[in-house]
């Protein structure tokens, strides 16, 4: 089916006064990718980092740092994250109505790889364009819970949508954030996601590195069966 399990640690649950540390604790316990969590206190309630904290920690490791941008103007950020060093830069579908070609475009001009994302109450036939269109997203990320705030329950009903995608897109890179943990990976992977964003259950854990490979483990089995 050719696509991996992705497991990304949400360094929204770090110690953000000891990010560099943190970030190395997750790759040394298995963590595949960063995910890093953009906010701006206007497309949700909450304010976190830009791209002066993604060029500080690019300067400690060489991961690929996971961005996920949930800001009004995403346009805004793209040359500032593709300066800082950023890996991969997802954009919502909500603020990027008029504008994902270009978005895309530009995206890709910097160097990161494009994903787009779309929260609880957005239909998912609202991203299928951006999957096929003449600027293709390289990801899909599904919101789990609403977008702001770790330590949220997951919410089962967002999984039609990541069994809809799978289904449409056998080779796509489907990513699922919020709530994640031992006791809902099932329900993620048996839907077909194979990009676990996962902040309070890992970071949260005594062990962390028995967290990440228990998901990983799920998502292989189910991957392998396709
Ligand atoms: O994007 C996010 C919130 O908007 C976080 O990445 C997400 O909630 C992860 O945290 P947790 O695993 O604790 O739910």
């Amino acid at each position: 089916m050719g696509v991996e399990a992705k497991i990304a640690p949400s360094m929204l649950s770090s110690d953000f006064a000891n990010l560099a540390s943190e970030a190395q604790r997750m790759l040394d316990c298995g963590a595949d990718w960063l995910h890093m969590d953009i906010m701006d206190g206007h497309f949700v309630p909450n304010l976190t980092i830009g791209a002066p904290v993604i060029e500080s920690l690019r300067k400690h490791t060489k991961a690929y740092l996971d961005c996920h941008l949930m800001v009004t103007n995403p346009l805004d950020y793209v040359e500032p994250l593709g300066k800082a060093g950023a890996s991969g830069f997802t954009f919502h579908v909500e603020v990027s109505r008029d504008n994902w070609g270009e978005l895309v475009q530009r995206i890709k001009s910097k160097g990161m790889r494009p994903g787009v994302s779309l929260k609880p109450g957005t239909p998912i036939e609202e991203v299928y364009p951006l999957v096929e269109g003449e600027y293709p997203v390289e990801m899909v990320l599904v919101m789990t819970v609403e977008p702001g705030f770790g330590g949220q329950k997951f919410m089962p009903e967002t999984m039609d949508k990541v069994r809809a995608l799978r289904k449409k897109y056998p080779s796509l890179d489907i990513e699922v954030d919020g709530g994640l943990g031992p006791s809902t990976i099932d329900m993620a992977a048996s839907a077909g996601a194979n990009c676990i964003v996962a902040g309070s259950s890992v970071f949260g854990a005594p062990d962390s590195a028995q967290v990440i490979s228990l998901m990983r483990k799920r998502v292989e089995e189910v991957q392998k069966n396709y």
